[in-house]
């Protein structure tokens, strides 16, 4: 996932929602590059945390989550760590940036863990979701169960199609694009996803920004112009899978492990690409 930055003038962020946002809780350079240490600091905290990190928290919460609703108390480094998929040393390394060091002979306990987590990620309180573009992406996303347990209910789905408008998709009607800023304020919607065709995405944008969203994932392969205030993170799967012929392109040819973008030797092929 690639955070970008196009950034048009507009209007100062509100502190209290910007604070909250989970795409805000991100290390910045204003490049759209992740780098150690640059940026702003994850809310309660005093420490800057690379974005490739605080991708891997977010890969902790579900992991510790799991091991919570199994009855799990406290979780030692090595455990928590081949559940993640990360070696311990990282792991160790991604929860001194919020601040948990764990008891040694004891590990972390659990539920502290989960509460750090969430504090940084700004998952404290939910964060409502519309999708704009029903087609076969925004469908699977509106139909996907597993957004509102995790803190983003999707509350507003919009589309341009007048086949689709009024017609529910996972217990949401769909609304007319025009509609966007109109529902988006009402709803207090936080995060647009954009599934629409990329000629129509940034007219998607820009009224997602009218209805005073603050977060955009965008799907379609441009690059949107957005306030400064405003967060876009763009999601590509072709670059996913780029990134995992890379690795096998040197596995074949017995070159060594890349580094993540916080700079640090991957053993454990979970590049974060930002
Ligand atoms: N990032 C990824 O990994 C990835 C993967 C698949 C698709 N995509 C992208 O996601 C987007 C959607 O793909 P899809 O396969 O679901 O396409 P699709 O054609 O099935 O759906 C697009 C939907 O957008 C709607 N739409 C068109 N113009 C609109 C507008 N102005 N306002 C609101 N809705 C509008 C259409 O009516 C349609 O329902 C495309 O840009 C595609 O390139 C990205």
């Amino acid at each position: 996932m690639v955070a970008q930055r196009g950034r048009r003038n507009g209007p100062a962020p509100e502190p209290e929602r910007a604070a909250d946002a989970l795409t805000e809780s991100v290390a910045e350079n204003g490049t759209g590059q992740a780098g150690a240490g640059s940026g702003a600091a994850a809310s309660g905290t005093a420490r800057a945390i690379p974005e490739a990190a605080v991708a891997r928290l977010a890969v902790y919460l579900r992991v510790l989550s799991a091991m919570a609703e199994q009855g799990a108390t406290t979780v030692s480094s090595e455990e928590l760590s081949a559940a993640a998929g990360v070696n311990s040393a990282k792991l160790r390394k991604d929860l001194s940036y919020i601040g948990s060091y764990g008891t040694r002979g004891v590990g972390y306990e659990v539920q502290v863990l989960i509460g750090q987590i969430e504090r940084t990620l700004g998952l404290t309180r939910k964060h409502k979701v519309a999708v704009v573009g029903i087609g076969n992406l925004g469908h699977a996303l509106a139909n996907y169960g597993g957004f509102p347990g995790r803190g983003f209910p999707v509350e507003a789905l919009f589309d341009i199609d007048p086949d689709l408008i009024g017609v529910p998709v996972g217990g949401v009607p769909v609304s007319h694009l025009d509609d966007i800023p109109r529902v988006c304020a009402e709803r207090d919607i936080s995060i647009g996803v954009i599934a629409t065709p990329p000629t129509a995405a940034q007219s998607v944008c820009d009224r997602l920004v009218a209805g005073g969203v603050q977060c955009i994932l965008n799907f379609a392969p441009v690059v949107l112009q957005v306030p400064e205030h405003v967060e876009v993170r763009k999601v590509d799967l072709a670059v996913e899978l780029q990134i995992l012929s890379f690795h096998v392109a040197r596995r074949m040819a017995g070159e060594p492990e890349s580094r993540t973008s916080d700079g640090e030797a991957d053993g454990t092929k979970d590049v974060v690409v930002s």
